[in-house]
């Protein structure tokens, strides 16, 4: 919607009163500060209480969002559906059985134009101003407007880096390579941005109707438990995460385990978990925090809206996602479409969703022009936060990617870890998801699908901390069937300068 001179100017107008409002917020805090830690005299006196005495930005009352079924959004009616839920609901699924959707009410928005929206998001950034030092809540109006900032459990996620991958894109004949970093997080993956809203929205339901929620629960190959029992315990509310024993990493597994969520390592596979977790939410009071629950991918959308504002409100060319049960390649899409609907881009980048090949139900769908979607029994991988046969987010990505003209690609095991330990000699440290998205980025650039000088960006899920027993075994050259081209196994020597001499010179004869 276009905004006529006089709209533009208020519009303005509110802008720079905003801007006054984070800014005076800001200094407030920082004035705040040695006071909230002498909190017994001073009660109140905390950032939060801060944000809970600060105008709201003027017209955003009229910001809302609901719940419609995913079918109504393929269908392009949107907000427009005759089926609608408050988000104070507690529901996953639409009347005909089909996934939910959140949908803005994208003509309030719309009475912003984009240069107030790019102002006012990137006049947020390094903030302290509860609840906008997240790169999450910097968006707080496109996520959950209405939202009191007193519900909100943060830990200041998001506004990852996006470094340029100077060395690695030159191997590959690339310019203009680029690494978002959206493990380099609180719970070391993407699922803090998600989780902060799920578990936000929770933290508001259970004032408003605490029989309803007793607990969260998810179903985890061991980041969305990461992420839900450190969330959780940050705002004292109880997690149950049900895990398939012996197949996530001992650092995944031992994260919930220290935030003090029950655990149960339970004798199947991620898609066992998930049936299991579906049912026993619709039987009790414990609400579903998997990405299912629509209100995941508001915040995990933001990460897109984020690339876009460290490229400056430039568009990339592709944009290459890790893909498991499929919901952060629609959050993305999602993230970019937003921006394109409310005029702060022009165009929508190309996704590339990249599964690893023991787990590859999405791209043997795109193979076959994703007739008769078949989900698949997901075979061990060292991706394993990516081993899942049936996604719960098939016809999101599906979408995703027809909207996006977008590819999908796979990656065999001896592929993905080699990607990842040849990316890591170029300084980086990935995670074997990682690898898959690298190994898609190189069969596509040695194919000719992406060109020398086309603007990529490789998303990184995970922090490869997380899976450090797999580089451990790939670098001892310990994996049965992989060769490992790039393996760097640590030289064993005795104590003497001659034979530690020896060792160097071995490896720079011109030393
Ligand atoms: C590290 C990592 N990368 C990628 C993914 C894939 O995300 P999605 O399930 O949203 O496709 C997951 C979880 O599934 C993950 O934990
Ligand atoms: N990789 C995920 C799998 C579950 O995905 P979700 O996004 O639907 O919660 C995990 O870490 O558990």
């Amino acid at each position: 919607m276009q905004l006529g001179f006089s709209q533009r100017l208020v519009a303005g107008t509110q802008a720079e009163a905003l801007q006054r409002g984070v800014h005076a917020g800001r200094s407030r805090v920082a004035a705040l500060r040695p006071r909230a830690a002498a909190s017994v005299e001073a009660p109140g006196t905390n950032i939060r209480e801060d944000a809970h005495n600060r105008a709201d930005l003027p017209g955003s009352d009229a910001l809302n969002a609901r719940y419609v079924p995913f079918k109504a959004v393929q269908e392009g009616k949107g907000i427009a559906s005759s089926e609608q839920y408050s988000l104070d609901e507690v529901l996953y699924r639409a009347n005909d059985g089909g996934l939910l959707d959140v949908q803005h009410d994208m003509d309030a928005l719309a009475r912003f134009d984009a240069a107030y929206w790019k102002k006012l998001f990137d006049g947020r950034v390094g903030t302290t101003a509860w609840p906008y030092g997240s790169g999450v809540w910097s968006k707080k109006e496109w996520v959950l407007p209405e939202l009191s900032s007193d519900d909100i459990v943060s830990m200041f996620e998001g506004n990852s880096n996006l470094f340029w991958a100077e060395r690695f894109g030159r191997e590959l004949g690339m310019s203009d390579l680029w690494v978002k970093q959206c493990g380099n997080s609180h719970t070391g993956s993407f699922k803090d941005l998600g989780m902060t809203v799920l578990v936000s929205q929770v933290n508001r339901l259970r004032k408003i109707k605490p029989e309803a929620v007793q607990a969260v629960g998810c179903a985890s190959t061991g980041d969305t438990s990461a992420a839900l029992s450190a969330y959780c315990a940050a705002a004292g509310i109880p997690s149950i995460v049900f895990l398939p024993a012996d197949k996530i990493s001992l650092a995944q597994l031992v994260q919930p385990i220290a935030n003090g969520a029950l655990v149960l390592s339970i004798d199947t596979d991620f898609d066992g978990c998930m049936k299991l977790i579906q049912e026993v939410t619709a039987a009790c009071p414990i609400y579903l925090a998997n990405s299912m629950n629509s209100l995941r991918l508001e915040g995990q959308k933001t990460a897109a809206i984020e690339i876009l504002q460290q490229f400056d409100w430039q568009v990339p060319d592709w944009v290459i996602i890790p893909g498991g049960n499929l919901g952060n390649i629609y959050a993305f899409y999602k993230g970019f479409k937003m921006c394109k609907d409310l005029g702060l881009v022009d165009r929508l980048p190309r996704l590339v969703c990249a599964q690893a090949q023991n787990a590859n139900p999405l791209y043997q769908a795109y193979q076959a022009g994703y007739e008769n979607f078949k989900p698949v029994k997901a075979r061990t991988t060292f991706a394993s936060a990516i081993q899942i046969g049936d996604p719960v987010s098939i016809d999101r990505a599906v979408l995703a990617l027809r909207e996006t003209d977008g590819i999908v690609e796979e990656a065999s095991e001896e592929e993905l870890m080699d990607a990842a330990a040849r990316a890591d000699l170029t300084g980086m440290f990935n995670c074997p998801h990682t690898g898959v998205a690298l190994s898609a980025l190189t069969k596509l650039r040695e194919r000719g699908v992406i060109s020398p000088s086309d603007r990529t960006v490789v998303v990184s899920t995970a922090h490869g901390l997380k899976f450090a027993q797999s580089k451990v075994a790939y670098h001892s050259k310990e994996i049965e069937g992989i060769v490992g081209r790039y393996a760097n196994p640590p030289v064993a020597v005795k104590e003497s300068v001659g034979a530690v001499m020896d060792a160097i010179r071995t490896k720079f004869p011109s030393v």
